[in-house]
Formats: structure tokens, C-alpha cells, sequence
């Protein structure tokens, strides 16, 4: 073979090569989306076969019918009377919410329970109660030392006799504690101990074992079940360890409670606390008090927080209500400036002394604070009936953490708003603070989904994140979405993806990496003029211009790159594992934008497609 020939022909392997790859993509991404369809069918088959019922009995549980599964909403058990006489005598509640009864039945006959019912829904409950109708004692695990102390002086208000083993417990206090479990007429009901205690203090698993040898082990129950697993949103290493509760006392009933967890996360829990066979009750996700909406924060001039101190002094005033911002230093600055505009608000945070939180926390909850602006720090535990509003000034990090904060809204069942300021900037900002966590990227993505999207209700999103079966009717105008109707249109971005991903490449043979803001500013035609290099640049508008590269980052056309310092993490764009597709002439790429502008307060027209404007720029 001639050298001219050997040229061809390496020329047109590396075409077939190129192609290959785009095949293997496109390939990839049907597979996807078999997949997506799959689950889809499957939950609609599940539907027509069993409609109208928020209980979910997991897949890999015992082989229960939902049949059977119904005979546990009866109050004919051995144990209904004492149950009913104590939630009114001792409990002073009237009646059971949804799923309480069914949970407590279930645990009451030695099943082995996960129950996922959302925030302030009362899943304390289903095992305090249990805890009062049975003899001994239950122990109930919980991440927070805050939070055990919260149910112990609840409980201590009804006169139920529970008690604690914690790092901070004294010496005199533990020995009384540990002497008392195996003792048949010691009157605690509850020992709330600290996962941290389960794993380090042989001591107490000496005496769980001579409790259960007595019989005097009722019930176990983990609260903030999620955190067993890395990939659930608050993962506590020492959770991992707590399956030696179930091998060591495996005739014990244990009960899971959260608020948010899928059900790979579920799984993920189950073998991690040895529980052969499960059953998972699930209430649906669905807060319907509930009002749902995201604005956006325009990264040139940022005023989200007149926004936001028009709305405390306006919509909510006299009303209480949380701020979450990202970092420590903002919960001091966005305070501040609140206050200035006459905002009744104090910050909140984890580098905070404790009595100073504890005094934010104790002024808000007599509502002589009426805003507190928070970092995540002001989450767990936190239990105030009558939160009108959660706005949050950054996006969260994923939706399990945004449904958990927003969670804190309405828990007295009346109206409240869930506002998310959605600003491009943020995106980075946290992309950057979850580098290390396993799932972290992924998990942010998923948020700013939710928040970018414009086109599905809210509540669908965050339903589906959760595995839920979801019905658009269930949301009632409740989220801005539904109620701006189809206020969007789809529009053709291929050329706009294909001027991105030029500049990022471009770039990349340059050997330098560009910043989100790098990016946009150069295919907006501004730029540091560095390199005289042609690309072609947008008359887009900023709001728009950030809205395509998000949704190119959200597709996959443009991924995450990191750069560590000693002082920092920097945040780059590369080309994402979609890219090569853009060389295929009839691949397309879509997205969803608001018709009348991409924020419907602001006069943003989106001309999109039609505007590409072909004006070059030359990097000097
Ligand atoms: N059957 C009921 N009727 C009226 N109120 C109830 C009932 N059950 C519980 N509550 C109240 C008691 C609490 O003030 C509130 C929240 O209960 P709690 O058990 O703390 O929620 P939770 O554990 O599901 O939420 P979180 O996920 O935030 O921990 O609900
Ligand atoms: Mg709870
Ligand atoms: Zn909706």
C-alpha cells in the first residue's frame, strides 16, 4: 500500500471511529430512556391494578397483598383498646393521621417496618405509642442529641417515663440508665441513645443483651433511617454499624422511620441494618398545603433581597418564616441587609456558640423574631407549627435536602409558600462545596432541574425524584407552574449547543480552562481578549444565554471540571460525554423556556432560534 492510500485509509478509520462513538452514545441514551419507560409502565400497571392508595408495600418485602396489608387499618387487634385509651389519655390526640395506625399495627404484631412519611407528619408517634402499650422498653436511635432532647421534654410533658445515653450524659446518670434495662420494674419506656453509643460503648450492648435475654427489649426503632446510606442526603458513618442490632436481637421488631429516602436508598438501609424482609409503608409525598415556586436571580444585578424583604413586609407580614442561604458569612450579610430594610430577622448558623442559637431559636418559636436566616444547621428538629414561608436566597444541594427545608413550611396543615431563588452563579457555587461527596453532582443537577424546569408541575418533580406515582390533578394550582398554565414554549438550541461547546473545546486545545462566567462572557462576545481565536457569538439576552448553558450542563453536552488549591475549589466547564453527538449532522437538541420571558416577572422575549447572530469575535 502506497503512502497516499495508507493515509486514506487511516483517515476514513478515524471517521468510522468518530461515528462508532456517536453510535455508542445514541445507543446509550436509548437505553436510558428504555429504561425511564420501563419504570414508567411499571408504576402505571401497578396503578390500574390498585388505585388510590398511598401505600406502597415495598418490592423486596415479605410477599404481603395489599389485601393483607389492609386487615392492619382495623382496630380489632388485642392490643386497640390500650392503643385508643393512651393516644387520647396520654397522647391527647383524637385521632390517628394517615398510616399511623396501620404502622403502629404492624409493629405492634413483630413486623419489621421502614416507614417513609413526610416531615412533621408524626412518625414519632408510631413508635411512642407502641412504646407506652408494651412491656419494657423500646430503644429508639436518633442523630441528634437536639432532637433526643426535644422528645425527652415532650415527653417528659406527658408524663412518659423515657430516658438517654449520650456522649454528654454523666457518669452517674449511665450507670443508672444501664442498670435499670434489665430491671423488671424500672419505669423508663423509651432509652433514646446516639448512634455514636451503639457502636462504641460495649457496655450498653452488654446490657441490650441481657434486656433481650429477659424480654425486656420491645422495640427498636431508628429514626433518620436514611442516614445509613451514602446515598441517602445525610449520611452518619456510624449508622452503617447499626446492623448489629438486628443480628444480635433478631426477634426484636425493628421500625425505620424518615422523611425522604428513595427506594434505592431504602434498599441500601435494609442491608445495611440486616433486615431480611421489610415492609415499607410510604405516604405520599404530596404536602398539599403547600404553594411551590422558583424565581430567578440575575447574576448581573442580584436583588433578590429587596425581593425578598418586599415579600416579608408585604405578603408575609406579621407572619413567621425561614431564610436559607448558602454559607455562614451569607446568614450574617443576608440578615443584615434584611434588617436594614426593616426585617425582624437574625441569623442562624453552626459556628454560632450554642447559647446564642438556642436564644435565635427560642425567639423565633415565641415569635419574637419573625425571620430567621439559616444555613441547613437550622433543619432537623426543628418543629414550629405555623412557618408561613421558606424561602430559599441559594438553591439546595439536592431535592431531598430542598424537600426537607422547604418541609419546614405549613406543618399546621394551612397555606405556606416554598419560594427558591434560582440564580446561575449558585449552581457553581455549590457544585464546588459538594465535590467530595459521592453523588453530590448528581444530586445537584437533580435540583437544578426542579428549578429550570418549566414545563412540569413542581410537585411532579419532586414526586418522582421519590419514586411516587404522580397525578398532575394532585397539585391543585399550587406550585407556579400549573398555575401559569402552558406558559412556555420548546425551542431548537443545536446551533446554540454547537457555539458552546466550539468555545469550551477551543479552549480546551489552548490548554486553558474557562469558568461558567468565562463561557458566557465569551459567546456573549465580552471576554478577556486573550487568544485571537474566531467563534461565533449570541445576541442573547444574559438570563437567556445562562439558561442554555444550564440546560447543556443538564443534558450532558457540558460537564463539571475541577480544580483544587490549598485555599480553593474552582469550578470549569468541559465538554460533556454528549458533545461528540453534536458532530452528527441530524442530532437536535431542544429546551423549554418560558414564552413570556424566563423569569414571568421580568420582559425577557426569548426570539431564541431565529436569532442566531453569525458576528464573529477575535480574541486578541
Ligand atoms: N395523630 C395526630 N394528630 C395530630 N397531631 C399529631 C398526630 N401525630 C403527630 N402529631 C403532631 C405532633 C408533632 O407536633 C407533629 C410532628 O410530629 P413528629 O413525629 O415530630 O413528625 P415527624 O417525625 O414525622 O417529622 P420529621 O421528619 O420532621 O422528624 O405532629
Ligand atoms: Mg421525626
Ligand atoms: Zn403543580
Amino acid at each position: 500500500m502506497d503512502s497516499d492510500s495508507a493515509e486514506d485509509v487511516q483517515a476514513e478509520l478515524d471517521s468510522v471511529e468518530a461515528e462508532l462513538e456517536v453510535v455508542a452514545l445514541q445507543i446509550a441514551e436509548l437505553l436510558e430512556k428504555q429504561a425511564s419507560l420501563t419504570s414508567k409502565k411499571k408504576q402505571l400497571l401497578c396503578r390500574l391494578e390498585e388505585p388510590c392508595d398511598s401505600t406502597q408495600p415495598s418490592g423486596s418485602g415479605p410477599a404481603m397483598t395489599k389485601q393483607e396489608l389492609l386487615r392492619y387499618e382495623n382496630d380489632d387487634f388485642s392490643w386497640s383498646t390500650e392503643l385508643e385509651q393512651n393516644l387520647k389519655d396520654v397522647f391527647q390526640l383524637s385521632k390517628f393521621r394517615a398510616l399511623q395506625l396501620k404502622a403502629i399495627n404492624l409493629s405492634m404484631s413483630g413486623k419489621d417496618l421502614f416507614l417513609v412519611m413526610p416531615t412533621g407528619r408524626g412518625k414519632s408517634l408510631c413508635y411512642q405509642l407502641p412504646a407506652v402499650c408494651s412491656e419494657g422498653f423500646t430503644l429508639v436511635v436518633t442523630p441528634l442529641v437536639s432532637l433526643m432532647e426535644d422528645q425527652l421534654m415532650y415527653l417528659k410533658s406527658i408524663d412518659v417515663e423515657a430516658v438517654s445515653l449520650n456522649a454528654s450524659s454523666s457518669k452517674e446518670h449511665a450507670k443508672m440508665v444501664l442498670a435499670e434495662m434489665t430491671d423488671a420494674k424500672a419505669p423508663f419506656k423509651l432509652l433514646y441513645v446516639t448512634p455514636e453509643k451503639i457502636a462504641k460503648s460495649k457496655l450498653l450492648m452488654s446490657r441490650l443483651e441481657k434486656a433481650y435475654n429477659a424480654g425486656r427489649l420491645s422495640r427498636i426503632a431508628v429514626d433518620e433511617v436514611h442516614c445509613c446510606s451514602q446515598w441517602g442526603h445525610d449520611f452518619r458513618p456510624d449508622y452503617k454499624l447499626l446492623g448489629i442490632l438486628k443480628r444480635q436481637f433478631p426477634k426484636v421488631p425493628l421500625l425505620g422511620l424518615t422523611a425522604t429516602a428513595t427506594s434505592s436508598v431504602l434498599k441500601d438501609c435494609q442491608k445495611i441494618l440486616c433486615v431480611p424482609e421489610p415492609i415499607t409503608l410510604t405516604a405520599s409525598f404530596n404536602r398539599t398545603n403547600l404553594y411551590y415556586e422558583v424565581r430567578l436571580k440575575d447574576s448581573i444585578s442580584d436583588d433578590s433581597i429587596s425581593d425578598i424583604s418586599a415579600l416579608i413586609k408585604e405578603r408575609y407580614k406579621d407572619q413567621s418564616g425561614i431564610v436559607y442561604v448558602f454559607s455562614q458569612k451569607d446568614a450574617e450579610t443576608v440578615s443584615a441587609d434584611l434588617q436594614k430594610k426593616g426585617v425582624n430577622a437574625s441569623s442562624y448558623h453552626a459556628n454560632m456558640n450554642p447559647e446564642d442559637k438556642s436564644q435565635v431559636h427560642r425567639k423565633w418559636a415565641t415569635n419574637k423574631i419573625q425571620v430567621v436566616v439559616a444555613t441547613v444547621a437550622f433543619g432537623m428538629g426543628i418543629d414550629k407549627a405555623d412557618v408561613r414561608f421558606v424561602i430559599h436566597h441559594t438553591i439546595s444541594k439536592s431535592i431531598e435536602n430542598y424537600y426537607q427545608e422547604s418541609g419546614r413550611a405549613g406543618r399546621d396543615d394551612k397555606p405556606a409558600d416554598c419560594i427558591v431563588y434560582f440564580g446561575f452563579n449558585d449552581i457553581f457555587r455549590i457544585s464546588t462545596m459538594v465535590v467530595m461527596e459521592n453523588v453530590g453532582q448528581q444530586k445537584l443537577l437533580t435540583m437544578v432541574d426542579y428549578c429550570q424546569n418549566v414545563d412540569r408541575c413542581r410537585r411532579s418533580v419532586i414526586a418522582v425524584h421519590f419514586d411516587e406515582v404522580w397525578d398532575d390533578e394532585g397539585c391543585n394550582e399550587m406550585c407556579d407552574v400549573c398555575r401559569h398554565g402552558n406558559d412556555y414554549i420548546t425551542v431548537d438550541i443545536t446551533q446554540h449547543a454547537k457555539d458552546v461547546v466550539q468555545i469550551v473545546e477551543l479552549a480546551g486545545t489552548l490548554d486553558e480552562k474557562l469558568t461558567p462566567l468565562k463561557v458566557t462572557e465569551a459567546w456573549m462576545g465580552k471576554g478577556p481578549a486573550k487568544r485571537r481565536k474566531m467563534i461565533q457569538t449570541t445576541t442573547l439576552s444574559r438570563l437567556e444565554v445562562e439558561a442554555i448553558i444550564t440546560s447543556l450542563l443538564l443534558q450532558g453536552y457540558l460537564s463539571e471540571d475541577f480544580s483544587f488549591t490549598p485555599y480553593t475549589t474552582y469550578f470549569y466547564l468541559k465538554l460533556g460525554r454528549k458533545a461528540p453527538l453534536l458532530k452528527n449532522q441530524s442530532h437536535s437538541i431542544t429546551m423549554k423556556m418560558r414564552r413570556t420571558g424566563l423569569d414571568a416577572n421580568t420582559v425577557t422575549k426569548v426570539p431564541v432560534m431565529a436569532d442566531h447572530n453569525p458576528n464573529t469575535l477575535i480574541w486578541e
